[in-house]
């Protein structure tokens, strides 16, 4: 077998931002698969396969490269840089994949399935994950109406006074379907109540339970565990639902109440991380012990995760799972909440309508009004919730997010630069004269405060968001910028208007009281990890110490710390600006946007994309800053994350 290139150096020159994985990768694959035919474009396929899942995609559709030039690229004035590789028609694509016989049966390390190519690892991942969720949504309980009735009556009484609106309260259908359900995702945008729907839903099915015969019987407790791909987002679903309970109060038995748990932990812990190892503690063969899981921030979680977290739970453990599928998908392989909760599809079986029409009391004309999609296969499993609880419809943040994920470059651009909406804020001026005023506001205070739990309260006040790490406005440059800034400031060194560090690394800055700082490695002896946000503070003795929130205790008994002297810690940056991938799961009231000028070419440019915008605007609760040009708006607005997966559920 003789290949068309005979160095890595010799494809890259022919296929753009190659890298040395898609090309011995697909070289081993050819040999592993003793390819003697066609072998050039059986090697191009499997750089294509390579290059897609690099992007976080499962599976490589072979409609998306079919007629493509893979690898293109030409130079601002049209002239061609690297030349690629045609890839033939769609039907000439197929009819050689398919005499290659990577069947799903075959055990070859490629698998074709479906139009998709996929290694077989991440096509295994998708099986078992559909077969587990089919087990699950097969696993029905016969629910008794009545009682379905009594409960829900006590949850939602207005339903059941004839004070019902004429509009569908989509948050008690949401609660109604997933309570005759082993299987149920609900799925809405930012303030849309998830988390206060699924605090009625923990009480229905607890209420359900403790009219379970059996269960009397044992009086065993129904055993709930709350997860989110997180600390912070663990963090805040363990606020939501407490403060969720208590709201509730007055409404619902206390004794239902106080079987929720309000302590959330992330999906790692839950599944005990053995350290130095890739195996959790618990899987199929050690099950964790819970009744029900409710996971928060699906969009984060990536496929392997997710299989690993259904795999460790009992069959009959119900799953419900929450989450935002407009906001980016994980940052490693799949798109989990996107595959299994398309927007275009909320269609109900008959049967789902019929039980749905019992509990609720609401038409079925009503409950199917999604006519548009009847084309659609039926998700039974899944309920959307709309109408945001946070935004009014009104006010610009919530304006704008719906308008950018709805890909409206033109009506977001309005609303953000001409219309005077008070929560947003569009600045046209350099960097320096509109950051740091925001930087006096907001960051120099946190020096300027004794008590710890004034500094985390600030810091969750305001966050700069990038799209990069790195470049010009990346997050490393802003944080270093604000960083000499507000050091200066402090030590009381004078800084010319024009003043920009963005450059010098600070590294040899000593650490100071009120900075913020994020974790950027697991250590698992220590129990930091990536992400982990702490602020140093000056401890009671003089010496300067990093705290940071004991997401495991703090709810219900004030804000617990853990404390480290800064040479034990692991890798950390300072944390005034963060990219907009890792501040998903959390929200604070004042986010500034800064995104690159443009450069179709440039990295940073290339990540934007409406999901990316998205992501940033609802981190907003109630200002909004951006700074960006209209072409840059626009390309972001324009494009759309699209993950190939074949993980479908219907
Ligand atoms: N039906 C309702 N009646 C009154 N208040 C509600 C209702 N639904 C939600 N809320 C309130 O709206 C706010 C947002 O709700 P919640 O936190 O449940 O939304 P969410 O979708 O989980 O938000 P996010 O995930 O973006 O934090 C909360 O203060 C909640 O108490």
């Amino acid at each position: 077998m003789k290949l068309i290139y005979s160095t890595f150096l010799e494809a890259k020159a022919h296929i753009a931002e190659l890298l040395p994985i898609d090309y011995f990768f697909a070289k081993e694959l050819i040999d592993t698969l003793s390819i003697e035919q066609d072998v050039d474009l059986c090697f191009h396929l499997f750089l294509a396969l390579n290059i897609s899942l690099r992007a976080g995609h499962t599976c490589l559709p072979l409609y998306e490269i079919a007629t493509t030039k893979l690898g293109y690229q030409s130079d601002d004035d049209g002239n061609e840089v690297t030349s690629g590789y045609n890839f033939p028609d769609l039907t000439s694509l197929t009819q050689f994949v398919s005499q290659l016989k990577l069947d799903s049966q075959s055990l070859k390390p490629v698998v074709y399935w479906k139009g998709n190519l996929y290694l077989r690892r991440y096509f295994k991942f998708e099986q078992d994950l559909s077969i587990i969720i089919r087990d699950k949504l097969a696993l029905k309980s016969e629910i008794d109406i009545a009682l379905t009735n009594t409960i829900l009556s006590h949850l939602f009484p207005e339903h059941f006074k004839g004070l019902l609106d004429k509009e569908v309260d989509w948050q008690f259908v949401a609660v109604a379907n997933a309570l005759n359900k082993q299987f149920a995702v609900i799925a809405g945008g930012p303030g849309t109540g998830k988390t206060y729907t699924v605090t009625k839903l923990l009480a229905a099915k607890i209420m359900l339970e403790e009219n379970n015969d059996s269960s009397t019987l044992t009086e065993k407790p129904f055993n709930i565990a709350l997860v989110a791909p997180t600390g912070k987002a663990a963090q805040r679903l363990s606020e939501s639902i407490a403060n969720a309970i208590t709201g509730f109060q007055s409404d619902i038995d206390s004794d239902i109440l106080q079987q929720i748990p309000t302590s959330a932990q992330t999906i790692h812990r839950l599944l005990g991380v053995i350290h130095n190892q890739p195996h959790f503690k618990h899987n199929e063969h050690n099950l964790l012990p819970y009744d029900l899981v409710l996971v928060d921030e699906v969009s984060m979680v990536d496929l392997p995760l997710m299989l690993r977290l259904l795999k460790a739970l009992k069959p009959e453990c119900s799953v419900v799972l929450l989450g935002d599928a407009d906001q980016l998908p994980s940052v490693s392989t799949g798109s989990v909440l996107a595959d299994i909760a398309p927007k275009a599809s909320l269609t109900y079986s008959r049967e789902n309508i019929d039980y749905l029409t019992r509990a609720t009391a609401y038409l079925a004309c009503d409950l199917s009004s999604d006519t548009s999609s009847q084309h659609c296969q039926p998700l039974d499993y899944l309920s959307f919730l709309k109408k945001s609880r946070r935004f009014d419809g009104t006010g610009g943040i919530g304006l704008l997010a719906n308008a950018v994920i709805n890909g409206n470059e033109g009506d977001s651009w309005k609303l953000l630069t001409q219309e005077n909406h008070r929560e947003l804020n569009y600045v046209d001026a350099s960097l320096i004269d509109w950051l740091i005023p925001l930087v006096n506001k907001y960051y120099l205070p946190l020096a300027q405060t004794t008590n710890i739990e004034q500094g985390f309260e600030l810091l969750s006040k305001f966050r700069v968001l990038c799209a990069t790490k790195s470049g010009e406005i990346g997050v490393e440059a802003l944080n270093n910028l604000i960083t000499y800034y507000v050091k200066s400031s402090l030590d009381k060194q004078y800084l010319p208007n024009d003043f920009d560090k963005r450059f010098l690394p600070t590294d040899n800055l000593p650490l100071y009281h009120g900075q913020p700082i994020m974790i950027t490695e697991n250590n698992y002896q220590l129990g930091l990890y990536n992400g982990d946000i702490g602020l140093v503070w000056r401890s009671e003795n003089g010496k300067l110490l990093v705290y940071f929130e004991d997401t495991q205790f703090s709810t219900g008994q004030g804000l617990q710390f853990r404390k480290f002297i800064p040479t034990r810690l692991p890798h950390y940056d300072s944390v005034y600006a963060m990219t907009i991938h890792k501040t998903q799961g959390s929200e604070f009231e004042h986010v500034a946007m800064v995104l690159p000028t443009h450069n179709p070419l440039g990295d940073a440019n290339k990540l934007l994309s409406r999901e990316l915008l998205y992501t940033a605007i609802t981190r907003a609760k109630k200002q909004l800053t951006i700074s960006s040009d209209l072409k840059t708006w626009q390309a972001g607005v324009r494009k759309k994350v699209n993950r190939f997966s074949g993980l479908r559920l219907n």
